[in-house]
Formats: structure tokens, C-alpha cells, sequence
């Protein structure tokens, strides 16, 4: 058991402990050592004082394996951006570099307070390696491209559906598989197909990128005549699955009634939509209907890092500047995005510090310049904190204490980067500035 003693929460007042057992909360209370008798011999105690305790967040849309390509491709399109340097990239990877750049990433990003990141990628054994080490959470989809070729498509299922049964079988509580079809741009109406069946059989949800852009909706209304949100409906695939659309820039009325309708979740991702000039979705529109948004920092080579904290701030800073209106999008809305609504998109039961969640969660220490007054603390988790935290749990082990890494050598790690980053850039002929 691990007792985390005279925390201050965010919903009440006062300070109060937190006693995990297992993966999960078991109680919120005070004076919780005595009350539950509980035998000091029994229990890892953790000092909550001068300490806030808050859920752990929740990434919906990530590359995580990127951040060996961090820096590497700024200030460039999209299309561009993906066929000139990242896809020639992602041609030279492999399991050992995906799992260096996983590992990276996972310390990363619970460094700044993210215990669960929903991801598409390739060579999944790397990344589940990395995940399983660092101790964080993950949904993980293979990312299928099959730019309408039959052969390449039959490749992409059958790597799918090993991927698929290789997690199931796993049984971690920390892993949960997806289906992760790339974007309509990319994928044969069959493996959309494909991919809504396969999500349906097994009951997970579905991972695509959506109307980031006005050229892909242009490519896609080229092809079939419609718009991406009314093609995907018109094959049904949001029927009887969970699809979890990321970006979700350019919608239509029509595709925006679909996402409702359709129960569609919404991955917003402010940071790289503004980073790679793709625009800025529609945010306060959706809320006007009922539809879930959540918030992702995509991958790191258009962000350029996987601070959720950032993406809380601008996700409500951006709508107030863009619609004139300083009551958009309020903190305590921003700041669901990425904990409530996070649990829910995933059907995990993180997100909330409640007694019977998992024990997902983040300290972090007010004795900070830029969290004083403390008792503002909320506004200042999303339009003052760093994202700089202390201590994290995830799945009721300590991951992180005092800022360092509990089961991971994090220096290691850097420098088991910078070799993958430099094998990386060193077989791939992309022009580089320096
Ligand atoms: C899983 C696949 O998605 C690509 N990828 C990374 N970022 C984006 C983005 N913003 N839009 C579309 N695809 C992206 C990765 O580079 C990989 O090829
Ligand atoms: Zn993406």
C-alpha cells in the first residue's frame, strides 16, 4: 500500500491523504493511518505537504517514437513536411529505434504530469518495450497506410491483427490495443473497412486522423465526391465502435451533426495544428453540441514536445484570442480536456481522483514562484504552472519521485537518443540547415 499523506486537492479544501492499494485509490480522508489502522510496516509513505495531488493527464493523440525527430523538419507544410522528410525518416526505422525514442518519450512526458498517451505508430514490439520499462500507461494502434494498394494493404491487416491479438494476450493493465487507419487520404475504403470490423470484433476503438487539412478534405472530395466525415459515414464506419478523430480542423455542419450523432471523440491538437499552419478546429462550436473533446500534442516533430500542460493552456487561450471573446473556453473546461474527458475517450478509469479509480496520479510541489497565491491553484495549473511536476504514480507504482525517473536511468536514455537521432539523419539524404 502507499499512503500519500496532507495533499491538497484541487475540488476541496483543506489537506488530505490518499491511500492506493494495488492500481487503485482506495480511500480519500484524513487522518487515514489511523483510521484505517493501517500497520506503518504495511505502507510506503509519501509526503503530501506543500504538495497538490491532481489525476494524472491523459494524451489522446500521439507518434510518440518522434522525438528522436524532434527539430528536425520546421516551419514547412504538411504534405511536405510528411513526404520529404518524415516518411523518408520513418523508412529507415526499426524496433530499436522506436523503442529508444518510446523511451524518451514516456520520460517526457511524465516528467509533465501525462500518465496515459493514445498512440499510432510502427514497429509496436519497440514501443510496447518502452512502455512496459517506463511504467506509464498506453492505448496503442498500428498506424496502416496502404495509399490504395492492394498488396500493401494485406500487409498492413495482417501486422494489425497480430499487433491486436499479441496485446489482448499481453493482458496488461497498462496496454490496451486500437486500430489505428492512418486518414482517409491514405487509407483503401476496404482497410477503413477493415478497420471497422476488426474494432468491432474486439470491442476497441478506432485511432484516424481527421480533416487536419483543407488539401486532404480537397483529395479526399476529389475521390469520392464527398466530404471525409460524410464518406467515412456513408461506409458506416463509426457504427457500434469508438473512433477518436484527431485534429478535426475543417468540419462542415454536416460533419459536425456526423460527430455528434456518431458519438465521434474528438483528439483537438492546438500546438501542432497552429505549428504546421494547418488552422485551428472549431472548439467552442463542438461544445455547443454534445461532443467529447479531448486534447493530444500529436508527435514531436510538429509541436515540437508532448507537454499536455501547453495544449491546456492554448487550447484556452487560442479560442478567447480567435473569437474575441475572453469567457471561451474557461481553465476548468481546458483542464477537463485533458483529465475527465481523457478517461472517458479511452474507457479507462483515469482522469479523476476517486475512490475505486486507478491509481494514476500526478503531485505537484506549490513551493513554486508561478504557484503562488497557492489558493488559485487551478487557474494556475493551466494559465501558470510549466508542467514541471514531482512525483507521479501510475497504476499505483511510483514512476517518478522528486523529479527523477524511479526505474529508468533517464541520462541513459539521452544519450541512447542522440546515437538513434544521428543513425537516424546520417542514412537519410534530407536536406538540413546546420
Ligand atoms: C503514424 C503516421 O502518422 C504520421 N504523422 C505524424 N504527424 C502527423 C500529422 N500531423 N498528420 C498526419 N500524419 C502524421 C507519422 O509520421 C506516421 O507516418
Ligand atoms: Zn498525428
Amino acid at each position: 500500500m502507499i499512503l500519500i499523506r496532507d495533499v491538497r486537492l484541487l475540488e476541496s479544501n483543506g489537506n488530505w491523504d490518499i491511500l492506493v492499494e494495488g492500481n487503485r485509490i482506495k480511500r480519500i480522508g484524513r487522518n487515514l493511518l489511523e483510521k484505517e489502522s493501517i500497520d506503518k510496516r504495511d505502507v510506503e509513505i509519501i509526503d503530501g505537504k506543500n504538495m497538490a495531488a491532481i489525476p494524472g493527464l491523459v494524451n489522446t493523440h500521439t507518434h510518440i517514437p518522434m522525438t528522436i525527430f524532434r527539430g528536425v523538419a520546421d516551419d514547412i507544410p504538411l504534405m511536405e513536411w510528411l513526404n520529404n522528410y518524415i516518411w523518408k525518416m520513418e523508412s529507415k526505422l526499426n524496433e530499436e529505434l522506436v523503442y529508444i525514442g518510446t523511451l524518451l518519450g514516456t520520460v517526457e512526458m511524465i516528467k509533465s504530469g501525462t500518465t496515459t498517451f493514445n498512440d499510432m505508430y510502427f514497429h509496436l514490439d519497440g514501443i510496447i518495450k518502452g512502455v512496459l520499462e517506463s511504467g506509464i500507461r498506453a492505448v496503442l494502434s498500428y498506424g496502416m497506410i496502404d495509399l490504395f494498394d492492394e498488396e500493401k494493404r494485406e500487409k498492413e491487416i495482417k501486422n494489425c491483427e497480430k499487433i491486436v491479438k499479441k496485446i489482448i494476450k499481453m493482458d496488461n493493465p497498462r496496454i490496451k490495443p486500437a486500430i489505428g487507419p492512418h486518414a482517409p487520404y491514405t487509407c483503401s475504403k476496404e482497410l477503413l473497412t477493415f478497420s471497422h470490423e476488426i474494432a468491432r470484433e474486439y470491442n476497441i476503438p478506432v485511432h484516424i486522423h481527421m480533416n487536419e487539412t483543407l488539401n486532404e478534405i480537397k483529395i479526399v472530395k476529389e475521390k469520392t465526391g464527398m466530404r471525409p466525415f460524410e464518406y467515412l459515414n456513408s461506409i458506416e464506419f463509426f457504427e457500434g465502435v469508438k473512433v477518436i478523430a484527431a485534429h478535426c480542423v475543417h468540419l462542415s455542419d454536416r460533419e459536425i451533426d456526423i460527430i455528434e450523432k456518431k458519438s465521434v471523440v474528438v483528439s483537438h491538437n492546438p500546438i501542432s495544428n497552429l505549428k504546421l499552419g494547418s488552422g485551428i478546429a472549431p472548439i467552442p462550436k463542438l461544445l455547443e453540441k454534445n461532443i467529447l473533446i479531448t486534447l493530444g500534442t500529436d508527435g514531436c516533430g510538429s509541436n515540437n514536445n508532448l507537454n499536455i500542460f501547453e495544449e491546456i493552456k492554448i487550447s484556452s487561450l487560442i479560442h478567447k484570442g480567435i473569437s474575441l471573446d475572453p469567457t471561451s473556453i474557461p481553465g476548468e473546461v481546458s483542464f477537463k480536456f485533458a483529465t475527465l474527458n481523457g478517461g472517458k475517450a479511452l474507457n479507462l478509469e483515469v482522469g479523476v481522483l476517486k475512490e475505486g479509480y486507478l491509481a494514476d496520479i500526478v503531485l505537484v510541489d506549490l513551493r513554486k514562484p508561478y504557484l503562488i497565491p497557492v489558493e488559485n491553484l487551478k487557474s494556475h495549473l493551466v494559465y501558470a504552472f510549466n508542467g514541471v511536476v514531482d512525483t507521479v504514480l501510475i497504476d499505483g507504482n511510483v514512476v517518478l519521485r522528486d523529479g527523477k525517473m524511479t526505474n529508468i536511468d533517464e541520462y541513459k536514455i539521452y544519450e541512447m537518443a542522440e546515437k538513434a537521432y544521428s543513425k537516424l539523419v546520417e542514412d537519410v539524404d534530407i536536406k538540413r540547415d546546420n
